[in-house]
């Protein structure tokens, strides 16, 4: 980790270097970034975190992966729906990967019985997690996502004596104990000289969706004073969403619908320099589309470090039910913006790890340059048929 950096300052841009760490990665590993989430309580949904921070960037086209290093509490398998066993040969450990693609690695990817307790002493713990750094083969992975060992003890401090971690985003919910649990999770940076991307407030508020009302089930928020006190941001509060508790329940945490991370996904993305993507526009004379599935063409955009480098429109080549989706897949899109747009469509691109804007107006090229700069939000509008005579492209 370099020597310029403390935690203060707050950037996680480190040249990769090894050397400080008691483990190295597999020698066929390449991994770019690793992210570190940690709480300093249990059950703050700090693995969900972790799940939502893998798909935010797999979708904006970041090759993802997770290391689930909550060995006695391993929950991410179950939240993407992956079953049955890790496989290795002699060379190392295969990643399991979820159905789209985002590579995972966990206890329970290795036990014979998922449900099994891991009834193990620390030291064991720590090991495996280091194991699952030195031994997994981790193929060109842009951000690996570690969900940390809950808490600020023994365990998570010997995994971040192991593994060269970046940065960290600490998980915290609004309750009184907070302030007091943020400061452990931030003096344990402090002492591994690991920078603090930021905090994440989870189960910030409820909103109810008869009268679009915000309740503050765990109490009013304390976290932006508790952000200041550390010099550190506050890079998204997540509501209490019964549909996210049951795609997890379900395996189906990869489709779950909200842009509450897309501050920290700008900001991981701008960290990384930038990078290659293709948006989708589509388009009717040159301004977006109302209506997805009957939308003139699509203008497509080549983007590069955050920049529009080219772009080229294409007619729409038919309307047919899924068609769409999957061409815009096949073209290599990671993220389609439009006004409106069918429940089926955006499922298609939920399912394919492509991000869906709806709710856009105006000039193509500016809702896509809008977009690069964190400035279009989807307002996660679904057109229903009745609507628009079926013109959205279900
Ligand atoms: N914002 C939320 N809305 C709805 N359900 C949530 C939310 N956050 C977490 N949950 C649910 O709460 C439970 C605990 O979350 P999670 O496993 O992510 O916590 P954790 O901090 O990783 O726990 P532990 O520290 O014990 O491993 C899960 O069932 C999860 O689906």
């Amino acid at each position: 980790m370099s020597e310029n950096c403390n935690q203060n300052c707050n950037t996680y841009s480190h040249d990769r270097d090894f050397s400080s760490f008691s483990a190295k990665p597999h020698e066929l590993s390449n991994i770019k970034k690793v992210v570190g989430v940690v709480s300093g309580k249990g059950g703050v949904g700090k693995s969900l975190v972790t799940s939502m921070l893998a798909v935010t960037m797999n979708r904006r086209g970041y090759k993802t992966a997770i290391l689930d290093a909550d060995i006695t509490g391993p929950s991410i398998p179950k939240a993407f729906g992956v079953k049955g066993k890790a496989v290795g040969n002699e060379l190392g450990l295969f990643p399991m990967k979820s159905k789209t693609g985002i590579d995972i690695m966990s206890i329970n990817l290795l036990l014979d019985n998922d449900t099994d307790p891991v009834v193990w002493r620390g030291p064991i713990i720590a090991n495996t997690v280091k194991q699952f750094w030195t031994d997994v083969i981790w193929s060109d992975v842009d951000f690996l996502f570690i969900d940390m060992p809950p808490g600020t003890g023994d365990v998570p401090l010997t995994v971040f004596q192991s593994i060269a971690v970046d940065g960290i985003v600490i998980v915290t919910s609004p309750q009184e104990l907070v302030s007091m649990i943020v400061s452990k999770a931030v003096k344990m940076a402090e002492m591994m000289n690991i920078p603090i991307i930021g905090l994440i407030e989870n189960m910030s508020y409820f909103k109810c969706t008869d009268c679009n009302k915000e309740y503050k089930i765990f109490g009013e928020s304390h976290i932006e004073e508790i952000a200041e006190k550390h010099n550190i941001d506050v890079l998204a509060k997540l509501p209490i969403d019964p549909k996210v508790s049951a795609a997890c329940d379900k395996g189906k945490i990869e489709f779950f619908d909200g842009n509450w991370l897309d501050n920290i996904a700008k900001y991981l993305v701008m960290e990384n320099g930038g990078k290659k993507m293709k948006i989708a526009v589509a388009s009717e004379n040159g301004m977006v589309a109302e209506h997805f599935g009957h939308c003139e063409g699509f203008y497509i955009f080549d983007v590069e470090g955050n920049q529009i480098v080219s772009s080229k429109s294409i007619p729409n080549p038919g309307h047919k039910p899924g068609f769409l989706p999957n061409f815009l897949n096949d073209m290599g899109v990671n993220v389609i913006i439009s006004g409106g747009m069918g429940g089926g469509a955006i499922d298609i691109f939920n399912e394919k790890g492509i991000e869906v804007i709806t709710g856009a107006a105006g000039n193509a090229q500016v809702a896509a340059e809008e977009y690069l700069r964190g400035n279009l939000k989807s307002t996660a509008s679904v057109c229903h048929e009745h609507q628009h005579h079926s013109e959205c492209g279900h």
